[in-house]
C-alpha cells in the first residue's frame, strides 16, 4: 500500500513548493538566517578540513578533510567508534570542530550555524522525536522551527506523512509506531525544508527489506533534482548501490576515500568464490596463529573435497573471514574450471564487493609494517581527502570556537508555541495542582488556621496576611515547574531538543522559548489565584491587578534559577534537593505565612535577601496596603536579579546540545 506513496507524483509535490520566498514568515528572511531559499550555485557541498573532535579525553575525529562535491552521494562508513556520528554531527552544524575548518553549503557552519542549518535535513542516528506531541504535530512543529508559515508547515506535514505512507498514523503518538515507521518520521521531518544537504546516519537500521528498497528509490529520487546526500551506514551493499563515494573512517581518521566499485577494483580481483572450510578449533587455531588470515599466507591444512586450498587455488588471492574462504580472481571462467578441476561442485562466485574490499585492506594494514599513511585513491578536486600530521594539528594556531549566537525571540516563539500546543491538550491534569493547591493552602492556613491566630498583631486578619504571600508562591512554582522536570525530561530522556537543534534554532532560543512559557504559566497562575482571593475579599487594594504582571520578574527570577540547575544535573533525583532544601524553606521562611522579624536574627537576614520574600512584600504592597513606593522597591530588587541571571539561563542548554 505504502509503495504508492514514494511514487514519483508524491514525491514531485514534497520537492518544488518550498522554493518560493512566500513560504518562510518574513521576520525569519534575513541573511543570518537564510532560509531555504538562500541557494547560491555551489561546486562543494563540503569543505571541511583538518578537522579533529575530542570527547572528553577520547580524540573521536582525528584530522578528517573532507570534500564533497553538490550533488554527490557521500558515504561514510567504518566500524563502531570509527567517529561517523562525531563528524556528521559537525557537518550538521551542531558540533564545533575542536581544530580545523567546516564550511557547509557555502557557509561556515561554527560562524553562522543557523544559515547552514536552514539548508540541511537530518536523519539521525536515535529516535529524536518528540514524544509530547502527534506524529503530525512533530512535522508542522519542526516546518514552525525551519520559518515556515502555520498554514504552511501544515501542508508541508500532510505531504511529507503521504509519502512516508503515516497518513493513517498522523494522530498517534510517535512512541505508538513501529520502530521502521519512527525512522520513516525520521526521513519526514528531514525533509520538511527541502533541503540542498541531507544527512543520513544509518537511515536503514529497523527497516524492513520493502522499506529500505523504498529508501533506496527516495534518496535516488532527491538525488537526481541535485540534492546532496551523506550516509554513514553498516550496510556496505547499500553504500555500493547508493553512493559515488565513499570514505572509510577508522579511529577517528580517514582510512580510504573513493568510487566504492573503484576502491574494489584497487583492492582486489574482480570476482570471488566463497567457500566453506571444515571449522575444526584446531585447524582455526593453527590458522590464526598462522596469519592464515592473511591475503597470500600459506593454508595448508585447510582442504576443500579433499584438496588443500593452494593446490587449486594457486597464487590467487585470499581471504579468510571466521569459517569462510574467499579465493579472488579476475576470471569467472578460470575460477569455475579449477574449482570443478578441485572436484569441489557448484560454487557461486560473485563479483568481489566492499565489503570484501574493505576486510582485504583491514587485514593488510594490520599486518603491514606501522605506516599509517591511508590509501586514498582519486581524492575529488578540492582540500583533500588526506590527513595532516599531529605536528600540523599541534602547530595549528587557532581553536575553534562555535559562535554563542543571540537569542532569536522569532524561534524562541516556536519553541514557547510548542509548549502552549501540548498545555492545550494536557491542562486538565496541571490544573488542579497549580489552581487549587494555593487556594487550598489559603482555606487551610489562612482561614482555618487563621482563626486561632492573633490578627492585632499582624494588623489584619490573618488570612489576608497570608494570601498575598501565597499569590508570590503561585508565581514562583508557576515559573519554575516548567523549567525543571520538563526541561529536564527533553533534554536528557526524550532528546526532542536535539532534534531541534537541527534546524536553525540554537540553544539559547530553547532556553528564551522555555523562559518564555514558564512567565506565561506564571502569569496564567497568579491571575487566576488573584481573581479568586479577591472574590474572597482579600484584595482590598485598587493596586491589587497590578500584582500579577509586577510578580513576572519574580516568575523570571526562579525559572532561570530552575534552567541553570537543569543544566547542572545528571539525573532527576537532584531536583528533590532543589524543592526540598531550596524552595521549600524559601516558600515557610520568607515571610508568606508570618513577618520575618519572627525569625532568628541571622535567619532573618537569609530569608529577607531572598527573592521570594521581596516579591511576598511587592505582593502585599500592591494587594493590602497600595503602597506604591515600597512595590517600587521591591520590584526594582527583583528586576534586578532577573538581568543577571538571564545570561547563564539562556546559555545554560548549549554545553548539552551543542558538545
Ligand atoms: N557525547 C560523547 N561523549 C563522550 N564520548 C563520546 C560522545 N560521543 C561519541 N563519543 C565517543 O567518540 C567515539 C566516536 O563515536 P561516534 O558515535 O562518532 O562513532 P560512530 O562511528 O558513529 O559509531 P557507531 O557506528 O557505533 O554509531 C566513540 O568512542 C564514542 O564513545
Amino acid at each position: 500500500m505504502h509503495r504508492r506513496t514514494y511514487g514519483q507524483l508524491s514525491y514531485q509535490k514534497v520537492l518544488l513548493p518550498l522554493n518560493s520566498h512566500n513560504s518562510v514568515e518574513p521576520e525569519l528572511a534575513d541573511p543570518a538566517f537564510a532560509g531555504p531559499f538562500a541557494r547560491a550555485p555551489l561546486t562543494l557541498a563540503v569543505e571541511g578540513h583538518d578537522l579533529s573532535r575530542r570527547h572528553g579525553s577520547h580524540l573521536a575525529v582525528d584530522g578528517v578533510s573532507l570534500a564533497i562535491p553538490a550533488g554527490e552521494r557521500h558515504g561514510l562508513v567504518g566500524p563502531n567508534g570509527a567517529g561517523k556520528t562525531t563528524l556528521m554531527r559537525m557537518l550538521s552544524a551542531t558540533l564545533a570542530p575542536d581544530h580545523g575548518s567546516l564550511r557547509v553549503l557555502g557557509h561556515d557552519v561554527t560562524r553562522h550555524p543557523r544559515a547552514a542549518k536552514a539548508r540541511i535535513g537530518v536523519v539521525p542516528q536515535g529516535m529524536t522525536h518528540d514524544n509530547e506531541i502527534l506524529v503530525r504535530e512533530n512535522l508542522t512543529t519542526f516546518g514552525r522551527y525551519h520559518g515556515l508559515s502555520r498554514r504552511r508547515a501544515a501542508a508541508r506535514a500532510d505531504e511529507l506523512l503521504e509519502m512516508v505512507g503515516l497518513t493513517a498514523h498522523a494522530r498517534a503518538m510517535p512512541q505508538t509506531l513501529s520502530g521502521g515507521m519512527q525512522r520513516r518520521l525520521l526521513i519526514a521531518r528531514a525533509l520538511v525544508n527541502d533541503p540542498d544537504l541531507i544527512l543520513l546516519d544509518e537511515p536503514s537500521t529497523g527497516l524492513d527489506p520493502e522499506s529500505r528498497v523504498m529508501l533506496w528509490d527516495l534518496l535516488d529520487r532527491l538525488c537526481a533534482t541535485g540534492k546532496t546526500l551523506v550516509i554513514t551506514t553498516h550496510y556496505l551493499e547499500e553504500v555500493e548501490r547508493l553512493c559515488d563515494r565513499v570514505t572509510v573512517l577508522r579511529a577517528g581518521r580517514v582510512r580510504h576515500s573513493s568510487h566504492p566499485r573503484r576502491l574494489i577494483a584497487a583492492t582486489l580481483p574482480k570476482y570471488v568464490v566463497e567457500l566453506d572450510l571444515p571449522a575444526s578449533e584446531a585447524t582455526v587455531a593453527a590458522n590464526k596463529a598462522a596469519g592464515n588470515a592473511v591475503a597470500g599466507s600459506t593454508v595448508a591444512e585447510n582442504t576443500v573435497a579433499g584438496n588443500t586450498v593452494p593446490a587449486w587455488a594457486g597464487e590467487r588471492e585470499r581471504l579468510r573471514v571466521g569459517n569462510r574462504l574467499l579465493v579472488f580472481g579476475d576470471s569467472v571462467a578460470d575460477l569455475t574450471r579449477d574449482l570443478a578441476a578441485a572436484g569441489a561442485g557448484d560454487h557461486l562466485v560473485r563479483p568481489a564487493s566492499l565489503q570484501d574490499a574493505l576486510h582485504a585492506l583491514d587485514r593488510r594494514e594490520e599486518t603491514a609494517p606501522a605506516d599509517p599513511a591511508p590509501v586514498t585513491p582519486a581524492a575529488p578536486p578540492g582540500p583533500g581527502t588526506g590527513r595532516r600530521g599531529a605536528g600540523d594539528r599541534q602547530g595549528a594556531r587557532h581553536r575553534t570556537r562555535r559562535a554563542l549566537p543571540a537569542p532569536s525571540p522569532a524561534l524562541a516563539r516556536r519553541i514557547w508555541w510548542r509548549d502552549f500546543t501540548l498545555f492545550r491538550k494536557s491542562y486538565r491534569t496541571t490544573i488542579v495542582p497549580n489552581f487549587f493547591e494555593p487556594v487550598f493552602s489559603l482555606a487551610a492556613m489562612g482561614i482555618g488556621l487563621g482563626f486561632y491566630v492573633d490578627g492585632a498583631a499582624i494588623g489584619s486578619s490573618y488570612a489576608s496576611f497570608v494570601a498575598p504571600g501565597l499569590l508570590a508562591v503561585t508565581a514562583m512554582n508557576g515559573a519554575v515547574f516548567e523549567v525543571t522536570y520538563n526541561v529536564f525530561v527533553r533534554l536528557r530522556h526524550a532528546r526532542s531538543y536535539d532534534a531541534a537543534v537541527t534546524s536553525p534554532v540554537e540553544p539559547p532560543d530553547i532556553a528564551l522559548g522555555e523562559l518564555m512559557w514558564a512567565l506565561t504559566r506564571c502569569l496564567v497562575y497568579t491571575g487566576v489565584y488573584l481573581a479568586i482571593v479577591a472574590a474572597l475579599g482579600y484584595a482590598p487594594a485598587s493596586t491589587a491587578p497590578l500584582a500579577v504582571p509586577a510578580l513576572l520578574p519574580l516568575g523570571l527570577v526562579f525559572a532561570c534559577a530552575g534552567l541553570i540547575f537543569t543544566g547542572t544535573v545528571r539525573a532527576i533525583n537532584a531536583y528533590s534537593y532543589f524543592y526540598t532544601l531550596v524552595l521549600t524553606p524559601l516558600t515557610l521562611l520568607s515571610g508568606v505565612f508570618f513577618p520575618t522579624k519572627r525569625l532568628p536574627p541571622v535567619l532573618r537576614a537569609v530569608a529577607e535577601v531572598s527573592p521570594l520574600h521581596h516579591g511576598v512584600e511587592l505582593s502585599r504592597a500592591l494587594v493590602i496596603t497600595g503602597d506604591l513606593p515600597a512595590a517600587a522597591g521591591h520590584l526594582g530588587w527583583l528586576v534586578a536579579l532577573s538581568l543577571v541571571l538571564l545570561g547563564p539561563a539562556l546559555y545554560s542548554l548549549q554545553r548539552h546540545l551543542c558538545a
